[in-house]
């Protein structure tokens, strides 16, 4: 058992709060649009540019101005000779009143046109459009800045950036965003079992998947962590190896979090001088969970090995501190009324599937070793009891 003193152990929303409470903002960097992938805004966003920029045709066909079929009838249909051409990347053309011009999708309408008849609906007679109905103005016509004008505010503060954003984006000119800063992250896997790679000689061994499965949820954030070489169950290789890793704002050790003969953790941890804020969080999976400040103020946070508790002490509890650090709000969770499992006194991590009509099947195996499950879930369903009663709430897998 460790020696370290150990402080009662919080409910899960407690944990979150004590996190919150460690965790400040980093400040603000302008990084280049695709940089910003994953990341969270931390300004508006502005079009530096009109989009379109300009009059565009809708498609392939031609350009005339609808004034000129005023009064046309299949008798006196109205005829506007096809007089030139645009083309996409041909800066606008000046147009002669009572004609038409052959246009391709994506350039310019040349000024005094208004209207764009895809070439499957012309008719053409001897040189010249024949159009044999008046017509309104507008159609295939793509005006300029209708999806955003220069200097519109198309993005808010706070904003996890997308692909779909990024392309947007590109679309209005903007080369540059304020994002968030993040922090720089550590992630220190521990215990003799990963110090070799499994192989036949190596029966025990087995394949580091914590830090790996860490390292993509991080980088689904834009966060690209350092990966430290596993470190084996030993108090001092654990307090040398967590004091290399301090350079970092944020350092993740997983497994020897518990309390086993050769979970060191606790150990490492007091030998170094740090504040553990809590060790043990009132929840299943992940009840090892430990959460302490390093003398030079680095984030310590100590997640239990089974791959399931160390990916939910990271999905919740390193993203508390990461949200806030993104200038993010907490996560609050959908509540559902959902029967399932109960603890006393415990907040259950279910790992479920909710379909598209919305209902949620938790799935059959809950045990915190088994990844297979997540491949199909989509879905936490996070369940305890409040003085209110059973409560049930969803969150998003990551
Ligand atoms: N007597 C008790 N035993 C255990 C308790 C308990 O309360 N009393 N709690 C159990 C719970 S719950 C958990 S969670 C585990 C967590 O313990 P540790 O954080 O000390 O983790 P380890 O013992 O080092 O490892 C647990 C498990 O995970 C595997 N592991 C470790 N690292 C990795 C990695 N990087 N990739 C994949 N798998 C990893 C490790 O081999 C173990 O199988 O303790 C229970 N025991
Ligand atoms: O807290 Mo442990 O995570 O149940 O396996």
């Amino acid at each position: 058992m460790s020696d370290a003193p150990r402080p009662a152990r919080p409910s899960f929303d407690a944990a979150l709060a004590i996190i919150r409470e460690q965790s400040a903002s980093l400040g603000v960097e302008t990084v280049g649009l695709l940089d910003a992938l994953h990341r969270v805004t931390a300004g508006d966003g502005i079009a530096a540019s009109d989009y379109p920029r300009f009059d565009a045709a809708a498609m392939d066909g031609f350009a005339f101005a609808a004034a000129d079929t005023v009064g046309a009838t299949p008798k006196q249909p109205a005829h506007l000779p096809i007089a030139g051409s645009v083309r996409a990347g041909i800066s606008p053309t000046t147009h002669a009143p009572r004609t038409a011009c052959r246009i391709s999708t994506g350039a310019p309408v040349p000024a005094g046109c208004d209207y764009v008849l895809p070439h499957e609906e012309a008719r053409i007679e001897q040189g010249a459009l024949v159009l044999d109905r008046p017509l309104l103005p507008g159609r295939n016509v793509r005006r300029r800045g209708e999806d955003a004008a220069a200097g519109a505010r198309v993005l808010s503060p706070g904003t996890r950036v997308t692909p779909e954003i990024i392309g947007a984006l590109a679309c209005y000119g903007v080369a540059a965003l304020d994002v968030a800063r993040q922090p720089s992250i550590t992630l220190l896997p521990t215990g003799d079992e990963l110090l070799v790679p499994p192989s036949v000689e190596r029966p025990a061994a087995i394949f580091d998947a914590n830090s790996v499965m860490l390292t993509a949820l991080l980088r689904a954030q834009g966060i690209e962590p350092r990966r430290a070489l596993p470190v084996s169950d030993d108090v001092a290789q654990l307090e040398r190896a967590i004091a290399a890793a301090s350079d970092s704002a944020i350092v993740v050790t997983t497994g020897g979090a518990s309390g086993g003969d050769h979970d060191h953790l606790g150990r490492a941890l007091a030998r170094l001088g740090a504040r553990v804020h809590f060790h043990g969080v009132r929840m299943r999976p992940g009840k090892p969970l430990l959460f302490a400040t390093l003398p030079n103020g680095t984030l310590f946070f100590g997640l239990p090995g089974n791959p399931v508790a160390a990916l939910l002490g990271a999905r919740f509890f390193l993203g508390a501190a990461l949200r806030v650090m993104s200038g993010l709000p907490p996560e609050c969770g959908e509540t559902v009324e959902i029967d399932t499992d109960r603890r006393p006194d415990t907040t259950l991590f279910l790992k479920a599937s909710r379909d598209a009509a919305g209902a949620i099947r938790i799935l059959a195996d809950q045990r915190s070793h088994t990844l297979r499950p997540l491949i199909e879930a989509n879905c936490w369903v996070v369940a305890d009891t409040t003085s209110d009663g059973e409560r049930r709430r969803v969150y998003p897998l990551t």
